[in-house]
């Protein structure tokens, strides 16, 4: 080649990915910077010797394995001892050995059970390339076994392990699937998995390719062909389904559209009353229509004024408003942002009407706790104009209504004013399509499975809908609403809590109902596939070592947290709240969330990622708490949200450069004062609790008001200078640039030291 290519045009021309001959270049010291660099002809040269070397290597290698297979198997009829890693390698059965691989891809996973972990170590325990020692190394372990591929093959001549390895046991039985289903790009490791080959196996037979590849690196359709045909393997190739086309709602027609109610979120301050407020309306106006009807929790709930309905979303709090956000899907219509009338506009009144007006959601100001003498709504009115929010009669458009939640006061008025924005807003919706609408909670049922509620958006869902929730696939087996009682269909703004998926969705996932089976599994597939190669992304990116190094550094300064709730709902609010913590620089990055226990793939994420794990209202199982143990992840269990961020707050302190506190380390009473001609005055003390120390900062304490603050210029016992003189002992002492001391003034010894966070 005369010519000058970039890095990736070379690539393609050898049918490469440029991230393989940026690696390869690198391995020859040959510096690029990324797949637009200008590699010289010389350089193209290297590379192609190197493949040269590679393949004669493998040549090679494979007439001495053969060689040393006969060797050992000679050697072993003639009862010569046969080294024993060899041995103990060649009588491990067959499947084991196959985990031993399968487990190597798992821990890339980070999906590695813990008792395969621990089969792992066994297996591995006379291999003294592998580092198990510490689980917290199960990156770095990984990283060097990786490194061991690598080096295995330029040098398997040499390494007796490797060519053990390529020794194919005689009993071996072949478990070659006769097709695998491939819908796009995957790693090796996950293609080795699905050929049921090991991993080393198919880096080996990428090598002959001219594939310089590691276990995670991801191969493209026409490499996962070749590697197939290899094995004599089918490919059956599932294009991805073009979702977009299934996921734009269609357009409705004017006609086709029908009033729908109102769907609202409570926000405000802490302690303003929206539970209160949100309790007062269900009781009030649930139950009064519903002779004997017991509400039921399911993430909402509808309430009827002058045949009207309004829905309101049980989580208050501008937290779980904003993660549906967040997550896309817009389900507020109309905020109530609560303030007590007693109080006034307090932060997170702020940053409620901030998030409603981000979203661009009409707000109503609901004035509570006009009950209380103190209640002043008037003050509220004027504060709010600060924030645009101008009652009508002061000439603005913003709805205030005054209310006591806790004397149902104002309820109807407020009810009222929410049907008059809803008809402002024109809220409408078509209910003849087929459902689409947002999931708010989920949770695992232990007798009814994955149990989902979900807010009907648009259209009607019926019973045994197929639908697509996040990544789950389902078909409604039953649905219950918010009174409690089965229903068979559910319109627009109507929230239900469904049976029938085959896992558990996240909150804030769409939900979108399909004609077709087919069409609703290849998409909810599909976007598995999505967020599992999103996850490993992320792992990939949080290592242990890189963690440390980047905070080291102070480039990068975030705590990966893992967050386990009794719902989704939870979870999801737990979120939202750590995300927003900044401690100086320093983020909280979720690097999972889910509902149910602290389960043991928990822990081993959390220890592959450095993570915290928090567990809200649930507790590890025990397979869980033995991992933590072993792994030292740091399992934290709280059942108040505000601990639970308090906690984590302070824990991201610990990752601050250090700070200083004072530590009190002991108290003298001055008894007598001499005159030295020399020095001045001469406290005669006795050290009342702890010591005095001649390197300790001292603040004089007259009448408990301190007169001083300095530090000590001697310390005497008897004649001699003292270092340290405990209590119960008497000592002398003057302070520097200090003299007025007194007869029953208080020395107090302190130090500074950094605070153990
Ligand atoms: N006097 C009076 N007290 C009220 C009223 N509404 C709520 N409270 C009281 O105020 C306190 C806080 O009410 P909550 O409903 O828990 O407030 P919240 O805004 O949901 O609080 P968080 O969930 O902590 O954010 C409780 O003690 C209520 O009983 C009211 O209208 N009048």
């Amino acid at each position: 080649m005369s010519k000058k290519f970039r890095v990736y045009e070379y690539a393609k021309s050898i049918n490469m990915s440029s991230k393989e001959i940026i690696t390869i270049l690198k391995k020859l010291d040959i510096s690029v910077n990324n797949h637009m660099s200008v590699i010289e002809d010389e350089s193209i040269k290297k590379v192609e010797q190197f493949f040269r070397n590679i393949k004669e290597n493998a040549a090679e290698n494979k007439s001495n394995q053969k060689a040393q297979t006969e060797k050992a198997v000679l050697h072993h009829d003639s009862k010569t001892p046969v080294k024993q890693p060899e041995r103990n390698e060649k009588q491990l059965p067959k499947n084991e050995k196959k985990e031993h691989v399968m487990k190597k891809t798992q821990t890339s996973e980070n999906k590695k059970p813990n008792n395969q972990a621990k089969a792992n170590n066994s297996n591995s325990q006379n291999n003294k390339t592998n580092d198990n020692k510490s689980s917290k190394n199960f990156k770095s372990s990984q990283n060097r076994n990786r490194s061991n591929y690598s080096k295995g093959y330029k040098n398997k001549g040499k390494n007796r392990r490797y060519q053990n390895n390529n020794v194919e046991p005689k009993e071996k039985v072949d478990n070659t699937p006769k097709k695998i289903i491939v819908r796009g790009s995957m790693t090796v490791g996950e293609l080795s998995k699905l050929l049921h080959k090991d991993v080393s196996e198919v880096i080996k037979k990428l090598l002959f390719l001219g594939i310089m590849a590691n276990i995670n690196q991801e191969v493209d359709l026409d490499t996962i062909q070749l590697i197939a045909d290899e094995y004599k393997v089918e490919v059956d190739l599932k294009l991805p389904v073009e979702e977009d086309e299934f996921e734009i709602e269609e357009m409705d027609d004017e006609k086709d559209l029908q009033e729908r109610p109102a769907v609202v979120t409570i926000m405000g301050h802490v302690d303003h009353g929206k539970t209160t407020l949100l309790d007062a309306i269900r009781k009030t106006k649930v139950t009064e229509g519903e002779a004997g009807g017991i509400t039921q929790h399911i993430g909402a709930y509808q309430v009827e004024r002058n045949d009207k309905k309004v829905t309101f979303l049980d989580t208050p709090g501008h937290e779980a408003f904003t993660t549906m956000r967040a997550r896309g899907s817009k389900i507020t219509d109309i905020t109530i942002l609560v303030v007590a009338a007693d109080d006034g506009v307090m932060p997170q009144t702020i940053e409620a009407i901030n998030h409603a007006k981000a979203a661009e959601v009409p707000i109503i100001v609901a004035v509570n706790k006009i009950d209380k003498p103190e209640a002043n709504p008037d003050k509220i009115k004027q504060e709010l104009t600060e924030y645009q929010l101008v009652p009508e009669e002061w000439g603005g458009d913003t709805i205030f209504v005054n209310v006591s939640a806790k004397q149902g006061e104002g309820l109807d008025e407020l009810l009222e004013m929410i049907l008059l924005v809803s008809e402002v807003e024109e809220l409408k919706a078509n209910p003849d399509k087929r459902a689409r609408g947002t999931v708010i909670e989920a949770e695992l049922d232990k007798g009814r499975g994955p149990v989902a509620r979900v807010l009907v958006q648009q259209g009607t869902l019926e019973i045994g809908n197929v639908f697509v929730a996040g990544v789950c696939f389902g078909r409604v087996r039953a649905m219950v609403n918010d009174k409690g009682r089965r229903i068979k269909v559910a319109g627009p703004s109507t929230p239900v809590e469904l049976t029938g998926l085959t896992e558990v969705p996240q909150a804030g996932d769409p939900f979108i109902v399909f004609e077709e089976e087919k069409k609703a599994k290849a998409i909810a597939d599909k976007r598995a596939t999505e967020v599992r190669q999103q996850e490993m992304n992320v792992n990939n990116r949080i290592t242990l070592d890189d963690l440390f190094k980047h905070i080291q550094e102070g480039e990068v300064k975030e705590l990966p947290v893992i967050i386990k709730a009794d719902v989704q709902g939870s979870a999801e609010a737990l979120r939202g709240s750590l995300e927003k913590i900044n401690v100086e620089g320093v983020k909280v990055k979720i690097i999972h969330t889910g509902a149910g226990a602290i389960t043991e793939s928990d822990v081993i994420l959390a220890s592959a990622s450095n993570a915290i794990i928090i567990g809200f209202n649930v507790r590890p199982d025990q397979t869980a708490i033995a991992t933590a143990e072993q792994e030292q992840v740091d399992v934290r269990l709280h059942r108040i949200i505000y601990n639970a961020i308090e906690e984590i707050e302070s824990a991201m302190k610990g990752m601050l450069d250090p700070e200083f506190k004072e530590v009190v380390i002991g108290h003298a009473e001055v008894r007598n004062i001499f005159k030295n001609s020399k020095v001045g005055k001469i406290a005669g003390c006795m050290v009342t609790s702890g010591k005095m120390s001649r390197n300790a900062d001292v603040r004089l304490i007259r009448e408990g008001i301190v007169v001083h603050e300095g530090i000590l210029d001697s310390l005497k016992r008897f004649k001699d200078d003292a270092k340290e003189v405990a209590q119960g002992y008497e000592c002398g002492l003057t302070i520097e640039n200090y003299s007025d001391l007194k007869e029953g003034d208080i020395v107090e010894a302190f130090v500074m030291e950094t605070v153990e966070r």
